[in-house]
């Protein structure tokens, strides 16, 4: 936990409570159903917890703004960003339905109230928009993009000065140059080195493709 207040000040008694709360949860939870690699849960507040967070250091959502978690797992990087955005709306999807089982009993054993889930390939959902798509570890940039681009609602112009445009925002690792080139996009990329220098972020990377 201290590596996230390192980073952090500002969070309130409730925001505290909920992250603190994880490293139980997942502990217990990942016995019984595997979300999280055996040798990364003792180093889950750097590698899950700040690594999903990294997102909201390099960007903002305004309060009402909806977000798609795009192959949330047991909740990377959603859950955390659901803490640090208690007044942004995230909506989990996963095509795996006991991750989330995992999801759903973290968020409401630590009364995450702005998360919904949905069980189903991001394919399927014909009948939503989002204005941000996150996701971590699910497919390549290419088919993100494919994916993502249908479901992410138009320009919207009210959003506050450092708030993106709509779009993907997705945490990648390692040589990124011929995934970003089949993508045929052009993507915003922040270093996470720069925002946590902390060695196991060295080659980790957010993408951000606006719409
Ligand atoms: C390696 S896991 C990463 C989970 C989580 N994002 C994390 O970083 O811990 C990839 C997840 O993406 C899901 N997934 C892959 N393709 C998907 C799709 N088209 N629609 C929904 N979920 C998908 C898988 O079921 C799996 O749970």
């Amino acid at each position: 936990m201290e590596i996230i207040l390192k980073y952090f000040a500002d969070f309130t008694d409730t925001q505290l409570k909920q992250l603190e709360a994880l490293d139980a949860l997942y502990k217990d939870w990942n016995e019984k159903i595997n979300v999280i690699s055996r040798k990364d849960i003792g180093s889950l507040y750097e590698r899950h917890v700040l690594h999903s967070l990294s997102i909201a250091a390099a960007y903002n959502f305004d309060a009402g703004n909806t977000v798609l978690d795009l192959g949330c797992g047991g909740g990377f990087p959603g859950i955390p960003l659901a803490i640090f955005f208690p007044e942004v709306q995230f909506h989990m999807v996963d095509s795996i339905a006991k991750k989330l089982k995992v999801v759903e009993a973290v968020a409401n054993a630590i009364g995450l109230k702005n998360i919904t889930t949905q069980h189903t390939r991001v394919e399927a959902i014909k009948d939503k928009k989002f204005d941000y798509v996150v996701s971590r570890a699910v497919a390549p940039l290419k088919d993100l993009w494919r994916w993502s681009k249908p479901i992410i609602s138009k320009n919207n112009a009210q959003r506050s000065e450092d708030t993106p445009a709509p779009g993907l925002i997705c945490l990648k690792g390692g040589d990124l140059a011929l995934e970003i080139q089949q993508s045929g996009t052009r993507p915003y990329i922040t270093s996470i080195i720069d925002l946590f220098p902390e060695p196991y972020f060295e080659e980790k990377y957010i993408l951000y493709v606006p719409k």
